[in-house]
């Protein structure tokens, strides 16, 4: 699939604080990436490369096959952004607001309400945004940032602020985009919210790229053992067989056991689900939280 956005080589500085090194990565149509690490690893400063906000010391960006930086970057008009922290004018309605934003875009305001409803700000459209609460406000935000159906979405820790219903709506619109063949990136600091949302995850630390790839991929590279816990009956200790990595008996009983991979998985489950006294199973794959620990981890000692 042919990337919208990649990033090659890239070095950026300010002054003496090297905020990325060597960062490379490509972003395709239809995809939602996540954009994770600790302040300060680099994920603003990457975003603003490929807004075309500062320049790269060293290293290629292409969005939509331009450079940013060029003088000449009509691809803008296919990005839609949403900062960190969004700043409006608080005299302004939402809607005046939205209409602002349009025009920048050289798009019809009246084309722009049908936002205000997807966002669920239709209510508060003709408030002024000084009156908005940090949810609210983040809303306008979105829905500026949908202006003109982008191809390419770049949101930078879009959710804090939301409820957890919001929240909820927020990634059913952007999941309708992605359906669309929209780019989505998303940079945050929420692991957990992302875990079933991220196709793809980019793993930043002190301005490196340790890590990318699907869940799948990374938990494979990172070869962090599967955790399989076991309610068995009494004297039933038997009932796990094959190889296993690692085993822990909690104070109720509950047998935990690590095994190395999938296949690993697979073979104690065939051992033990028609065995009668195993009771229950649980499964945990490591977590988008142990992966990020692994992965910063590794560069940490490498370093
Ligand atoms: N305008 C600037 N002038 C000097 N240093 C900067 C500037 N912008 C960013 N930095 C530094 O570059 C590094 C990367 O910052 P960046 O904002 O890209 O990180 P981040 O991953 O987005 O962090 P956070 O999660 O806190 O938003 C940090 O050390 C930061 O202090």
């Amino acid at each position: 699939m042919t990337a919208t956005v990649s990033v090659t080589g890239v070095d950026k500085s300010y002054r003496k604080v090297r905020a990325l090194r060597d960062v490379s990565f490509s972003l395709v149509p239809g995809r939602l990436s996540a954009l994770v690490g600790h302040n300060g690893a680099g994920k603003t400063t990457l975003i603003k490369l490929m807004l075309g906000l500062i320049r790269s010391d060293r290293g290629e960006i292409r969005v939509m096959g331009q450079d940013p930086a060029a003088g000449e970057f009509s691809a803008r008009r296919l990005l839609g952004y949403l900062p960190e922290n969004v700043a409006f004018n608080a005299a302004l309605t939402g809607r005046e607001t939205l209409a602002f934003y349009a025009r920048l875009k050289h798009i019809k305001p009246a084309s722009a309400w049908a936002l205000l409803d997807r966002v669920g700000l239709s209510d508060a459209a003709d408030r002024r945004v000084g009156t908005y609460s940090k949810g609210m406000r983040q809303r306008l935000g979105l829905a500026q940032a949908l202006l003109g159906q982008p191809r390419v979405l770049l949101l930078d820790e879009p959710t804090t602020g939301l409820d957890p219903a919001l929240r909820q709506t927020f990634y059913e619109i952007l999941n309708e985009l992605r359906d669309d063949g929209a780019t989505v990136l998303i940079s945050s600091h929420a692991l957990n919210e992302l875990e079933d949302r991220a196709e793809h995850v980019l793993i930043m630390n002190r301005g490196r790229l340790v890590a990318q790839g699907t869940l799948a991929e990374l938990r494979s590279i990172s070869q962090l053992p599967i955790r399989v816990s076991l309610d068995l009956e009494a004297g039933a200790d038997d009932a796990i067989a094959g190889p296993i990595v690692d085993e822990t008996i909690s104070a109720a009983g509950r047998r935990t056991v690590l095994v190395a991979d999938e296949k690993g998985k697979m073979d104690l489950l065939r051992a033990v689900t028609n065995d009668p006294r195993v009771k229950n199973i649980e499964i945990a794959a490591p977590t988008l939280d142990d992966l990020y620990a692994h992965f910063l981890n590794t560069q940490e000692k490498a370093a």
